[in-house]
């Protein structure tokens, strides 16, 4: 097959971070190989800010905004042309080199044994391959699953990548050989380099910063192993093993539902489910004790920080299984004796799925509701929260509030899946304006390393917009502040046992006899599929979430019948400052556990039989 003929213009890329937007970049696509700088110039002299090889590629097109996205599973390019012309230019071009490479990748795969044309993996290539005009973005992300294969996938990656350092590398080169020369340079050129220092140096600083920070945080001592709480330090059963279930067929069969609406086969599940999820982000909620007990008000945004961040480190190798859905009206409470804190949550909508929780102690209280929605690109999903997450801490009269970055899980069908957050968290205290703080999870491949994956790098600052703190480190590892009176690492996580889950995570699900006669029937401990799934029986526990989902359906028609809709029990729906849409707690579960206690309640049957 011959090589399609090169293909290179501008076009505009969006860019997450730093200076989000769109950004005209100027791209060269070469024997299936798209490469990007930012002007003619950069390329003809080497410098490539990124590239990537299409036939791993996903790609989606909107003819309607000319858009154009490919999704090889780690990277993520959203592009967009300038007119309609170049889109169906790039269109075309993107397709004939994808083909092209993909061709190329079965010859080596292949060997020398089998000719080409009687290939039958080149065949089917060929097949799926379609004209632009019926390739819709789905049609694409389907013909791209099913030609699928994992080795060549995995060298095709590296190779690119090597290749990027290797173009960084010669341009370090030159630029180190025009410096010894000392060659007399032009205002222009001038220009051009001091700019490019310039960014060199915020980039190195900022590499640097992490560096620092990382190697401050493993110096600080490890966590402890948790001092024993009475209840359980291991899972009834291990997790069974999911490799065999086709999630690719169910995602197929789903595409543009939210995934916590598609239901999966219980394989797929851990046995924890989205109420107590919730709950997990409170495992360090001796962050938001600190903080109370901090009367310095830029030193205590620091530990809100921290907490935070604190909540996304659950995600390290939570990346096999997902959470089991709880149906609408479903509950979960959790009293932790020793953290001195007590949470309700409840499924408050089904339509889009939400679930809110509150948490309260002698020195805080804490809130969100969370929903999300998912942009699946081929290989990836992202998962968008919309709602915001509150604290308040009484003694100070502070009221905290942010928002939620993006998780990404990369490679979703493959076994090299794994989970990144990216994006800002602005945390305000809506009390009072003195402080501020700006959180940033900084996309991996931004600096084009994989050392610095998970990175996190934050400020706090007054009402003039000085920085008054600075801190940083790895969401899995970590956070330092070294602009505190005694620098310190002001957060690390704890141990973490089966599966990723931490013994906290582990406690969350057990049903303890002397609590049993407290728990509403809603409770999630109660649910009969997530107990078989945690006894490690699957094939029961998927039997038993099928009645259940078929019973919330049910009962879903019999109240529509009536004309009515479901009311949540312990939250309710209000608007908080800014006018969004909140749930929060009407604070009446405590109560009414205590007097008249939930046995002698009407309640709602959740799911008909106890185990
Ligand atoms: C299809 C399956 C097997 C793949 C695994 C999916 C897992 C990794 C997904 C499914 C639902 C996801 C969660 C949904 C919502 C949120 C809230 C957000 O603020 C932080 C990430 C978090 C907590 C997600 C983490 C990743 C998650 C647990």
């Amino acid at each position: 097959m011959p090589t399609p003929g090169l293909c290179e213009g501008y076009l505009l890329k969006r860019r997450k971070w730093p200076l989000k937007g769109w950004h005209k970049r100027y791209f060269v696509l070469e024997a299936g190989i798209l490469r990007y700088s930012k002007s003619q110039h950069d390329v003809s002299r080497g410098r490539v800010q990124g590239s990537l090889d299409i036939s791993q590629a996903v790609m989606s097109i909107n003819k309607k905004s000319n858009r154009i996205d490919l999704d090889a599973g780690d990277i993520l390019y959203h592009m967009k042309a300038k007119n309609h012309e170049l889109f169906y230019i790039w269109v075309t071009k993107l397709q004939a080199h994808r083909l092209y490479k993909k061709n190329e990748a079965v010859q080596v795969q292949s060997g020398f044994l089998q000719p080409l044309s009687f290939s039958p993996i080149a065949l089917t290539v060929t097949d799926a391959q379609k004209p632009p005009s019926v390739n819709t973005a789905v049609n694409s992300k389907v013909s791209a699953w099913l030609q699928q294969s994992h080795a060549p996938e995995t060298c095709a990656q590296e190779l690119n990548r090597c290749h990027l350092d290797l173009s960084e590398l010669n341009r370090l080169i030159q630029r180190l050989q025009a410096l010894e020369t000392s060659q007399v340079v032009s205002n222009g050129d001038l220009q051009r380099i001091i700019s490019i220092q310039v960014k060199t140096c915020f980039v190195l600083i900022a590499a640097l910063a992490t560096r620092k920070y990382r190697a401050s945080i493993s110096r600080a001592p490890n966590s402890v192993a948790p001092k024993s709480t009475g209840q359980r330090t291991k899972l009834p059963a291990l997790c069974p093993d999911n490799s065999h279930v086709g999630l690719m067929a169910i995602l197929y069969n789903n595409i543009g539902k939210d995934l916590a609406r598609v239901s999966m086969p219980a394989a797929l599940n851990e046995p924890v489910n989205l109420l107590q999820r919730l709950c997990e982000e409170l495992e360090y909620s001796e962050l938001l004790d600190t903080a109370a007990n901090t009367p310095d008000p830029y030193h205590r945004m620091v530990y809100i920080a921290a907490f935070a961040i604190s909540g996304y480190s659950t995600a390290t190798f939570r990346n096999r299984y997902k959470p089991v859905n709880p149906v609408l009206g479903e509950t979960y409470e959790c009293i932790q004796e020793d953290r001195g804190f007590k949470l309700i949550s409840e499924q408050v909508c089904h339509h889009p799925p939400i679930s809110a929780c509150h948490a309260e102690s002698d020195n805080f209280c804490f809130w969100q509701d969370q929903r999300w929605k998912n942009k699946f690109w081929g290989k990836s999903l992202e998962i968008i929260p919309t709602g915001m997450v509150n604290v308040t801490l009484p003694k100070y009269g502070d009221h905290y509030e942010w928002n939620k970055v993006v998780t990404c899980i990369h490679n979703v069908f493959s076994q090299q899946r794994y989970l990144e957050h990216y994006g800002e968290v602005t945390i305000q205290n809506l009390s009072s304006r003195v402080c501020t703080c700006k959180i940033t999870f900084v996309k991996s491949r931004y600096w084009g390393s994989e050392t610095n994956k998970n990175e996190v790098q934050g400020t706090v600052l007054d009402e003039s917009g000085s920085v008054i703190h600075r801190f940083g480190g790895l969401w899995h590892e970590g956070i330092f502040c070294d602009t505190l009176p005694t620098p310190k690492c002001v957060w690390k996580p704890n141990h973490l046992l089966y599966y990723g889950f931490s013994s906290f995570a582990m406690e969350m699900n057990e049903l303890r006899p002397e609590l049993e006669p407290f728990l509403p029937p809603s409770d999630s401990r109660l649910r009969p599929d997530q107990r078989m799934l945690e006894d490690g029986l699957v094939d029961e526990a998927d039997r038993k979430k099928d009645e259940i989902e078929e019973l919330q359906r049910l009962r879903r028609k019999e109240l529509s019948k009536k004309g009515e809709e479901h009311v949540p029990r312990f939250f309710k729906k209000t608007k908080d400052q800014c006018g969004r849409d909140v749930w929060v707690t009407k604070g009446t579960y405590w109560d009414l556990r205590e007097n008249p206690g939930f046995a002698s309640l009407e309640n709602v049957k959740l799911c008909q039989i106890k185990i």
